[in-house]
C-alpha cells in the first residue's frame, strides 16, 4: 500500500466557510489609492526601536516562515505613528507570489509587488500577545513592499536560513538579528483599521503599510519560493502564493502620515 499525503489547500475565497469574520466590516489588506488617502497632520512619527538580542528563531509555519522575538520585556518596540501606548514586536513574516508579477496582499492604485513583509507588535495593555488578537486596538503590524531591484543584503541572513526549514514545522535558532535593517530609509505611511490576513482574520490590527519599498531581487525571490508548503515526506509543493487579495473597504478611510 502507497500512501502518498495529497496536500489539500483551503484558498481564501473558502476561508468565509469556517471564519464568518472572513466577510466583516475591516478586514485586510486592501487596495490602497493614494489619492483617497487623507493626509492627517495629528499621527506621530513612527517610532520602532528593536534589540537584535531578541531574536529568537525562524520557523517554517505551513503557510510561511517567521522570524520569532523573546516578547516578555519591552526592549523591542512599536511607538508613535497612529497608536497610542506601547506594542511589543512579536514576529515577522513575509507573504510572496509564484512568479514576481504577484505576492503583495496590499497593492497601491492596484499594482502587486513581489512581496509583503509584516512586523506584527501587540499592545502591551494586554498580558500577552493571544489576549491581544482577539481585541480591536490589539495589533499593530508595519507592511513594507518588497520590489524587484538589486539584490538587498540585508535580507540575506534571513533567506540563508531558509535551507533549514524547508518543509512545514521545521524551526531553526536564529539569533542577533536587527530587523530594523529590513526597513526603508522614508517610514512615511499610510494606516487604517484591519485584520490578519490568514485565519483566524481577526479583526484586531491596526494597518501601517510604508510607502517607501525595499528591493529584493528575482535570485532571492526565488528562494522564498524553495520553501514548501508540506510536511517532510509529503508530496512537495513550493510555498507561493500565499497572499490574501485585497478585501472590500466598507466605507473605512486611510490616512497618510505624509503630503
Ligand atoms: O500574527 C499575524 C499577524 C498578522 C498577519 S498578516 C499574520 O499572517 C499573522
Ligand atoms: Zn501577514
Amino acid at each position: 500500500v502507497v500512501l502518498t499525503n495529497i496536500h489539500v489547500f483551503v484558498g481564501p475565497d473558502k476561508w468565509g466557510e469556517d471564519f464568518p469574520v472572513a466577510n466583516g466590516p475591516r478586514q485586510s489588506p486592501i487596495n490602497i489609492v493614494p489619492k483617497e488617502a487623507q493626509y492627517d497632520s495629528s499621527l506621530k512619527a513612527l517610532k520602532l526601536k528593536y534589540d537584535p538580542s531578541n531574536s529568537k528563531g525562524i520557523l517554517n509555519n505551513g503557510h510561511s516562515f517567521q522570524v520569532d522575538f523573546v516578547d516578555d520585556t519591552d526592549s523591542s518596540t512599536l511607538t508613535g505613528g497612529p497608536i497610542s501606548g506601547t506594542y511589543r514586536l512579536k514576529q515577522f513574516h513575509f507573504h510572496w507570489g509564484a512568479s514576481d508579477d504577484r505576492g503583495s496582499e496590499h497593492t497601491v492604485n492596484g499594482i502587486k509587488f513581489p512581496c509583503e513583509l509584516h512586523l506584527v507588535h501587540w499592545n502591551t495593555k494586554y498580558p500577552n500577545f493571544g489576549e491581544a488578537a482577539s481585541q480591536p486596538d490589539g495589533l499593530a503590524v508595519v507592511g513594507v513592499f518588497l520590489k524587484i531591484g538589486a539584490a538587498n543584503p540585508r535580507l540575506q541572513k534571513v533567506l540563508d536560513a531558509l535551507d533549514a526549514i524547508k518543509t512545514k514545522g521545521k524551526q531553526t535558532t536564529f539569533t542577533n538579528f536587527d530587523a530594523k535593517t529590513l526597513l526603508p530609509p522614508s517610514l512615511d505611511y499610510w494606516t487604517y483599521d484591519g485584520s490578519l490576513t490568514t485565519p483566524p482574520l481577526l479583526e484586531s490590527v491596526t494597518w501601517i503599510v510604508l510607502k517607501e519599498p525595499i528591493s529584493v531581487s528575482s535570485v532571492q525571490m526565488a528562494k522564498f519560493r524553495s520553501l514548501l508548503f508540506t510536511g517532510e515526506g509529503e508530496a512537495p509543493c513550493c510555498m507561493a502564493d500565499n497572499y490574501r487579495p485585497p478585501q472590500p473597504l466598507k466605507g473605512r478611510q486611510v490616512r497618510a502620515s505624509f503630503k
